[in-house]
């Protein structure tokens, strides 16, 4: 296996329950060393496949390989994988240093061995106080931690996580996000993360595989992905998106213009559309404007900062020329209705996706 060799390749992943298929011929290669994230809406598939490479469901159709080897039909336990789920289920008996030494323990390592190797992990995923203590006197972001030190601790070639820390509230998350960044960076294993969440991929992946009723919407990076979506669902699903003047756009690629009142409305330039001021909402730094757009009745959001609302003067009822100043290459909407399906596109990986969902075009969403 040279280094261009994907660490996991799936090939024509079929699989159904009943006449529903959960997996609708995805095709994916994972890069050796990379955190790779499954991200897609409630249903789309992400635990099936990921659970299909783990060997803990299997395949109508199609192949698995893992480091070179099929192992297709092979059960989970010979397949080198580490896995952490939402809901870790540790032994409440034994100890946290117990839990993490679990896995070289019915491998018969040495003792020392496994001593040395139990401190390093507990070191790396910041519980090296907490050793004597039970799973019950550990927090929930604690308990994920311990979780991927056992999983780490057979050293694995692959990392699958299913949600881990989707039990924990938003602040733990983004702590315990942060913290997974850096142990990947540490510990560099291949890790396929499952996740809803389009901001936690966002921030913590190399690469990101979208998917969407069992089907891969787009593979790329996250600014691959954020800069050039490959359908509007990719768009939408990676955050607010308005219209303007039949094309979609991100809150913070619109730039407003004050009308002083009794204006006329303006020629408008290419992109842009008049709005009226129904809310501004300061989130800290920045400030999110909600608008109606005059002519469609649609809402329209930009996000600018504190200063350039405050050089506005925007309040309530103002009106406002609102340009987009980036528009990624999609096809155009049809403002003539407020809903559409996205018809069928083309995807990253030159498969025809299926349609999105309906967007919401021009209706206070
Ligand atoms: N054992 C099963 N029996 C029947 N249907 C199933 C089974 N497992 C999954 N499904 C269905 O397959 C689809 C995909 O499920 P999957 O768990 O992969 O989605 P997901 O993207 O991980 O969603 P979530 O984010 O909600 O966990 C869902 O519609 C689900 O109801």
């Amino acid at each position: 296996m040279t280094d261009a060799t994907p660490m996991i390749s799936v090939q024509h992943a079929h699989r159904r329950f009943g006449t529903f298929a959960a997996l609708d011929d995805v095709s994916l290669d994972i890069p050796r060393g990379q955190l790779t994230s499954l991200l897609g809406p409630s249903g789309s598939g992400k635990s099936t496949l990921l659970r299909a490479v783990a060997g803990l469901d299997d395949l109508d159709d199609g192949t698995v390989t893992i480091a070179g080897r099929d192992v297709t039909g092979v059960s989970p336990q010979k397949r080198g994988i580490g896995f952490v789920f939402q809901h870790y289920a540790a032994f409440k008996h034994m100890t946290v240093r117990d839990n993490v030494a679990f896995g070289l323990s019915i491998r018969r390592r040495p003792k020392a061995e496994i001593a040395k190797k139990v401190d390093d992990l507990l070191e790396i995923v910041g519980l090296a106080g907490f050793q004597h203590r039970y799973p019950a006197q550990l927090s929930g972001g604690q308990r994920q931690r311990m979780a991927l030190a056992r999983a780490l601790a057979v050293d694995p070639e692959v990392l699958l996580l299913d949600e881990p820390f989707g039990a924990l509230d938003a602040k733990v998350r983004a702590e315990l996000r942060l913290w997974l960044r850096r142990l990947h960076q540490e510990v560099h294993v291949t890790t396929v993360l499952v996740t809803h969440d389009q901001e936690e991929a966002l921030d913590i992946s190399d690469r990101i595989a979208v998917l969407h009723q069992g089907r891969i919407q787009q593979v790329g990076t996250p600014e691959e992905l954020y800069d050039h979506p490959a359908s509007t669902f990719v768009m939408t699903f990676l955050g607010h998106v308005s219209t303007i003047a039949g094309r979609l756009v991100r809150p913070h690629d619109v730039v407003l213009e004050r009308l002083p009142e009794g204006t006329a409305t303006p020629a408008l330039p290419e992109l842009a559309a008049v709005g009226t001021v129904r809310r501004v909402v300061r989130l800290g730094f920045e400030v999110r404007v909600e608008l109606v757009d005059e002519a469609t009745g649609g809402e329209l959001v930009a996000q600018l900062t504190r200063g350039e609302v405050d050089d506005l003067h925007l309040l309530e009822g103002d009106r406002v020329v609102a340009r987009a100043t980036r528009v990624p290459d999609l096809p155009p909407v049809d403002t003539r209705t407020a809903t559409r399906t996205a018809p069928a596109e083309t995807t990253a990986q030159g498969a025809v996706a299926d349609p999105g969902p309906p967007v919401a075009v021009g209706v206070g969403a």
